[in-house]
């Protein structure tokens, strides 16, 4: 029993490609066959309910509000789970290597660790702690949502409102997932109306 022990299985990708239904299967999976298994999200997804992951397609499971490693790391200490999943992982609070070298040792303790988390911003560019867990995964699966505009794989999740601020909790009123380029195609636009606002206003 408990062969599975230690390894880092990382779900990545897009808003929409189904990282969190990836990692509630997995951890049913752990769940049957009999280990003990602890789920995490950050708080500042408050989107639903304050003690549930919930997917896009509305899928739930339990799971503890953290903050930041440090939280995960108690909660570790007192129950001592075989499984651990983190949802959200991009929005945990702290140094990337301060998380990366937490999860090394919960690793090197036997733990099974399963990360759901954003690659990219809306922006296109990566989220610091997923890029420098990405190397270490036993198992990394790059997920694809659908691209919106022309039905291809998804590359990014597109900002559909105007804030620019690098966390804005949305989902599909807020955000849609493109393909490389059909975003480019976006931004082009989107440029284009910030050109042609500053031509009258000059004028
Ligand atoms: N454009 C899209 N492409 C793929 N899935 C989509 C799309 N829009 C909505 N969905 C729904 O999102 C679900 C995945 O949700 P979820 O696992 O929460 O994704 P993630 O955690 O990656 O945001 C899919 O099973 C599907 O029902
Ligand atoms: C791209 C991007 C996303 N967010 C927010 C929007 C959602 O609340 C989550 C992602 O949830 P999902 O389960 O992956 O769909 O992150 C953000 O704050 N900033 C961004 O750049
Ligand atoms: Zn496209």
């Amino acid at each position: 029993m408990h062969q599975y022990k230690g390894k880092l299985i990382i779900h990545t990708g897009s808003m929409f490609s189904g990282k969190t239904s990836s990692l509630e299967k997995d951890l049913n999976r752990f769940v049957i066959a009999g280990y003990n298994t602890m789920a995490f999200k950050p708080s500042v997804d408050t989107r639903y309910d304050t003690s549930e992951i919930k997917t896009h397609d509305n899928i739930s499971l339990q799971a503890i509000l953290v903050d930041s490693i440090d939280d995960i790391m108690e909660h570790y200490n007192r129950e001592q789970p075989n499984v651990i999943g983190i949802d959200e992982v991009q929005f945990l609070k702290g140094k990337a290597d301060a998380i990366v070298s937490n999860i090394n040792q919960l690793l090197a303790e036997d733990v099974t660790v399963i990360l759901a988390g954003l690659d990219m911003d809306f922006t296109g560019h990566a989220f610091e702690v997923v890029k420098e867990l990405m190397p270490i995964a036993d198992y990394l699966y790059k997920h694809h949502a659908v691209c919106v505009k022309c039905g291809t794989d998804a590359w990014v999740s597109h900002r559909k409102i105007k804030d620019k601020e690098r966390v804005v909790i949305g989902a599909s009123k807020e955000y849609e997932p493109l393909c490389r380029r059909c975003f480019l195609e976006e931004k082009i636009k989107e440029e284009d109306i910030v050109n042609k606002n500053q031509v009258s206003f000059d004028l």
